[in-house]
């Protein structure tokens, strides 16, 4: 518990923390294991966050390409369930969207933490903290200090697609 609350007092001197970058393959567990998938950030854009950012769950809101700004949460780091070998910053974003977005250019404003990646004894149970963790963002980002960022200019700015 006193390590979770550090934790959050310390990650305050990183968020809001606004990256962007081509969404690229990953494991394709998301979608096919979870049924929640991620889009994955390119080693790049893991290698420019500043070592002091906890790995974790986190909410903020994400725009894909030139589209809407949508809620979303996101997972940064080893996923200890599947023991993986290397970082991952993978977002979900809370939008059906039409069809996969491999290449595309994904902006996430992340906010505020949730919780540390944990390990679980059954892949059901990290289904069950993955949808609370999606219900938590749906509650953080109604409150002005989060909302506000929606209309933010990071996500105005006319950047290149190709
Ligand atoms: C909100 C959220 C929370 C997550 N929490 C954990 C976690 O606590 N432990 C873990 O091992 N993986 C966690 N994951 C990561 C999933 O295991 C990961 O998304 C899945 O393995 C898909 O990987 P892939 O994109 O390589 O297919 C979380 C993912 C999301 C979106
Ligand atoms: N709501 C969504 N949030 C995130 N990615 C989504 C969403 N809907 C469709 N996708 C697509 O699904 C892909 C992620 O699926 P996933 O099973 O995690 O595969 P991978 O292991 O390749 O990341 C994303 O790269 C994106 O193209
Ligand atoms: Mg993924």
């Amino acid at each position: 518990m006193l390590r979770a609350i550090l934790r959050y007092s310390t990650m305050g001197e990183c968020l809001p923390y606004f990256t962007k970058g081509k969404v690229v393959k990953g494991f394709g567990r998301g979608s096919k294991e979870l049924g929640i998938p991620t889009a994955n950030f390119p080693e790049e854009v893991v290698a420019k966050l500043p070592a002091s950012f906890s790995t974790g769950v986190y909410f903020g809101w994400a725009k894909v390409d030139d589209g809407e700004v949508h809620k979303m949460v996101m997972s940064i780091g080893w996923n200890p369930f599947y023991k993986n070998k290397k970082k991952s910053m993978e977002t979900h974003i809370l939008h059906t969207f039409k069809e996969d977005f491999y290449g595309s250019v994904l902006r996430v404003a992340i906010l505020g933490y949730i919780r540390e990646e944990r390990g679980f004894s059954s892949l059901e149970d990290l289904i069950a903290a993955i949808k609370s963790d999606i219900a938590e963002s749906e509650e953080q980002l109604k409150r002005q200090e989060y909302s506000i960022f929606k209309t933010d200019n990071f996500f105005q700015d006319k950047i290149d697609f190709s």
